[in-house]
C-alpha cells in the first residue's frame, strides 16, 4: 500500500474558542497506479484531504502513511524532502512562476533540490518533450495557451519522479477539448505507475478514472473502485534517484537576482534613493581625507624636512586633554632649554647637528612700525634651516640687522617694505627692545595665517647681541635638530617625542587642526549615515511589498519543496543584490562628484580636495550590503513564514 490514511480529522481555528471539523474522520488507501477522482459538493473538505496528504498542512490528528513512513514521525528537514520527491501537485489554475521560462518553471524543484544545472535540464527537457513542449522551452508562461500552461505544471510536478501526483482539478480551468488532453496525459501517468489523485467537478473526468471516492461533509460517502491494481504491480524504485541536496547559496542569489530583474525599476528606484546615503558617507570621507591631505602638503611645503624643530612642553599644553588643545596656549612665552636638555636632545641618534632658536610672542607687545603705521607681529622668531628658500616670496632671508616679515602683514602697508627700514619693538624677556632693521624680504604666511598668527623672523645672532646689549641672558627656547635624511628626520622625531618635548607649534596646530577635520569628518559622515538608515526602511518597505507580492509564488515553491531556509535565503538575498546594486550607483556617483568637485576647486586652490581611497571604497560598499541584508531580514522571515496552505488559495 503506497498511501495509507487511518481516521484523519483536521480542523480549522476559526475564533479563540470556536472551530470547523473539515474532515471528521478518514479512512482509505490507495495504491501506485491508481487515477484516483476525490468528487464532493464545494466544501465537502477535498482540498483539505489534498494538502493534508501533501504534507503543505501538518496540523491534524490521525495517521498518513506513505511507504508505511506516518508523516507525522518526520521531522522537517525529512517533510520537505517529502514534498520534494514524493509528491508533485497540480493546480486548478497552474500556478507558474510569470517571470520564469517554461524550463526553469519546470526545473525548479531540482534547484531547490540541489541538481546541477546539466541534469536537470535533461530531465526537464525529457519530461517536456512527453508533455508534447519541448518546442516551447524559452517561452514565458503567459506566451501559453491554458493547455500548455497546465502541462507545464505536470511537466513541474513530475521532474522529480514523485511517487503521488496530486491535481487539485486539473482540467478546471480548461475547455473541453483541452481537459481531454490534459486527462490523457494525466491517465498516462498513473499507467506508468504513479498513483495520481485528483479532484475534480467534472463527471467526465471522474467517468475516465479507475476509483471514484466521494467526500460529503467531511467524511468518504462512497469509493468505487472500476479496476483492480495489484499492490505489487509496480515496482516503485525512482528512476531518478531521491535528492538528498538542497538549493545552493548560489543558485537562491541566482533566484533573487530574477525576482530583482522582474520588479527592475523599482529595484532601480529604490537603490539609486538609498546610494545618495552611501554616496555622501564615502564623499565626506573623502573629503576630510582631501582637506587634511591638503593641510599637511601645506605645512611641509615650506618646511626643511630634514629639519626637527623641538620646544618645551608648555604647562598648559601638557595638561590639556590631547584633542583639542587651546590654541592661545601658543601665546604662552616658551620655555628655555637647558644646557643639559640640549645636550641630551644632540645626544639623539641620527642627529647631524643643532641650532638654536628662539621666538616671543605677544598679542600686543610685538610690533613694526615704518611711516608712523605700526602693525602687530604676534612672534619675533629667529630663522632657521627649518624654514625653505621656497618659504620666500620675495627677497632674501634675514642677516645682521634684518628682519624677514610674512607677505600678509606687507600687503597691509601701502608700499612693500621689502629694501625699507622699520622699526621693530618686541619684549625680549620682559623688556621691550626697539630696534630699527631692514626687511630683507617677504614670506608665505600659509602657516602663521591658520589662526591668524603673524610672524617675522631675524637672525639668531642678532637677537643674542640685543639680548647682550641690554643685559638680558638669553637662552634658546627651541632647538632645531638637522638630520641627515628624511627618514632620519622621522627616527629623530620620535626620539624627541619619546624625551617628552613637542613639536613645532606649526606642526602642533597642523596636528589640531587635522583632528578637528577628522572629527568634523566623522560627524558628517555620521549625519549621512542617517539617511542610510532611511533607505533601510525603503528597502524593507519595497521588499515586503515583494513578499506580499509574490505570496503565491512563495506557496508555489513550498508546495514544490522550498524550505522555510530556502525561502529566507532568496528574499535575504535580493536584498543584498539591492545593497550591492545600491553600492554601485552610490560609489559611482561619488566618484563623479569626486571628478567634479576636484575640478572646480583645483583651479582655486590647486589642490584636490576630495581623495577617495580603496578603503572608504569597500566601506561604502560594506555598509551598503549590510544595512541592505539587516533590512532584508525581517521581510525575508515574514516570506519564510507563509503558510503554503492560506498562500496557494491567493489569487
Ligand atoms: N482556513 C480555513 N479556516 C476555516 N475554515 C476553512 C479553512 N479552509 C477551509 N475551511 C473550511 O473547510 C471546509 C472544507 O474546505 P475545502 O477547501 O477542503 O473544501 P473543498 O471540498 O475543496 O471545496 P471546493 O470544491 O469548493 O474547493 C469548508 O467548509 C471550508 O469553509
Amino acid at each position: 500500500m503506497l498511501l495509507k490514511i487511518r481516521n484523519l480529522k483536521k480542523s480549522y481555528k476559526i475564533s479563540k474558542d470556536n472551530e470547523f471539523i473539515a474532515l471528521k474522520g478518514i479512512d482509505v488507501d490507495f495504491s501506485s497506479g491508481e487515477l484516483v477522482s476525490i468528487i464532493g459538493e464545494s466544501g465537502s473538505g477535498k482540498s483539505t484531504l489534498m494538502n493534508l496528504i501533501g504534507a503543505l498542512d501538518l496540523d491534524y490528528t490521525g495517521e498518513i502513511s506513505v511507504d508505511d513512513v506516518d508523516i507525522k514521525t518526520m521531522n522537517s528537514h525529512q517533510i520537505d524532502n517529502y514534498r520534494k520527491d514524493k509528491i508533485g501537485f497540480v493546480f486548478q489554475s497552474f500556478n507558474l512562476i510569470p517571470h520564469y521560462t517554461v524550463l526553469e518553471n519546470v526545473t525548479i524543484s531540482c534547484i531547490l533540490a540541489g541538481i546541477d544545472k546539466k541534469e536537470r535540464d535533461e530531465r526537464a527537457k525529457a519530461i517536456l518533450k512527453k508533455v508534447g513542449l519541448e518546442n516551447h522551452l524559452s517561452k514565458k508562461p503567459n506566451q501559453l495557451s491554458g493547455g500548455q500552461m497546465q502541462r507545464v505544471a505536470i511537466a513541474r510536478a513530475l521532474i522529480n519522479d514523485p511517487e503521488i501526483l496530486l491535481a487539485d482539478e486539473p482540467t478546471g480551468a480548461l475547455d473541453s477539448e483541452t481537459s481531454e488532453q490534459i486527462l490523457a496525459l494525466i491517465k498516462s501517468i498513473a499507467d506508468e505507475g504513479k498513483l495520481v489523485i485528483m479532484v475534480t467537478h467534472s463527471q467526465s473526468v471522474a467517468a475516465a478514472s479507475d476509483r471514484v471516492v466521494r467526500i460529503a461533509d467531511g467524511l468518504i460517502v462512497e469509493d468505487i473502485s472500476k479496476k483492480e491494481v495489484q499492490p505489487e504491480q509496480w515496482n516503485n524504485a525512482k528512476t531518478q534517484g531521491h535528492s538528498k541536496g538542497k538549493l545552493s547559496f548560489f543558485n537562491s542569489l541566482k533566484m533573487a537576482f530574477k525576482n530583482m530583474k522582474e520588479k527592475k525599476t523599482r529595484n532601480l528606484l529604490v537603490s539609486f534613493g538609498s546610494s545618495i546615503g552611501i554616496m555622501s558617507v564615502v564623499l565626506m570621507l573623502s573629503l576630510g581625507n582631501g582637506i587634511t591631505n591638503y593641510m599637511n602638503n601645506m605645512m611641509q611645503e615650506f618646511v626643511n624636512p630634514l629639519v626637527v624643530e623641538v620646544t618645551k612642553p608648555t604647562e598648559s599644553s601638557q595638561s590639556s586633554s590631547s584633542l583639542a588643545p587651546d590654541p592661545s596656549t601658543f601665546l604662552n612665552e616658551k620655555e628655555v632649554f637647558t644646557q643639559s636638555e640640549i645636550s641630551e636632545l644632540s645626544d639623539i641618534a641620527n642627529v647631524e647637528s643643532v641650532e638654536y632658536g628662539f621666538s616671543t610672542t605677544s598679542m600686543n607687545d610685538n610690533k613694526i612700525v615704518y611711516n608712523d603705521e605700526e602693525q602687530v607681529v604676534t612672534t619675533i622668531a629667529t630663522v632657521s634651516q627649518a624654514m625653505t628658500n621656497s618659504s620666500i616670496s620675495s627677497g632674501t632671508m634675514p642677516s645682521g640687522n634684518e628682519i624677514l616679515i610674512d607677505e600678509g602683514t606687507n600687503e597691509k602697508y601701502a608700499e612693500s617694505l621689502v629694501g625699507k627700514v622699520i622699526t621693530v619693538e618686541f619684549k625680549l624677556n620682559d623688556t621691550l627692545i626697539t630696534k630699527e632693521l631692514t626687511v630683507s624680504g617677504t614670506y608665505h604666511s600659509s602657516n602663521g595665517s591658520i589662526a591668524n598668527l603673524s610672524s617675522a623672523y631675524v637672525d639668531y645672532d642678532l637677537l643674542t647681541k640685543l639680548a647682550q646689549d641690554n643685559d638680558i641672558s638669553l637662552e634658546p627656547n627651541t632647538i632645531y635638530l638637522v638630520a641627515a635624511s628624511e627618514d632620519d628626520a622621522q627616527s629623530v622625531k620620535q626620539a624627541v617625542t619619546d624625551l617628552g618635548y613637542s613639536g613645532s607649534q606649526s606642526e602642533t596646530i597642523a596636528n589640531i587642526f587635522n583632528d578637528m577635520i577628522s572629527t568634523v569628518t566623522l560627524v558628517l559622515a555620521a549625519v549621512s549615515g542617517i539617511s542610510l538608515f532611511v533607505s533601510a526602511i525603503m528597502i524593507l518597505v519595497v521588499l515586503y511589498i515583494s513578499v506580499v507580492e509574490r505570496t503565491k509564488e512563495i506557496g508555489v515553491l513550498r508546495s514544490l519543496g522550498a524550505r522555510k531556509k530556502d525561502i529566507r535565503r532568496i528574499f535575504t538575498g535580493e536584498a543584498f543584490l539591492i545593497g550591492l546594486l545600491t553600492a554601485l550607483i552610490g560609489v559611482t556617483s561619488a566618484f563623479i562628484l569626486q571628478f567634479v568637485i576636484n575640478t572646480v576647486v583645483a583651479q582655486i586652490i590647486g589642490y584636490d580636495v576630495v581623495a577617495m581611497t580603496v578603503q572608504y571604497i569597500i566601506i561604502g560598499v560594506v555598509m551598503s550590503v549590510v544595512v541592505s541584508t539587516i533590512a532584508g531580514l525581517y521581510p525575508a522571515s515574514r516570506a519564510a513564514k507563509v503558510d503554503p496552505v492560506i498562500a496557494l488559495k491567493r489569487d
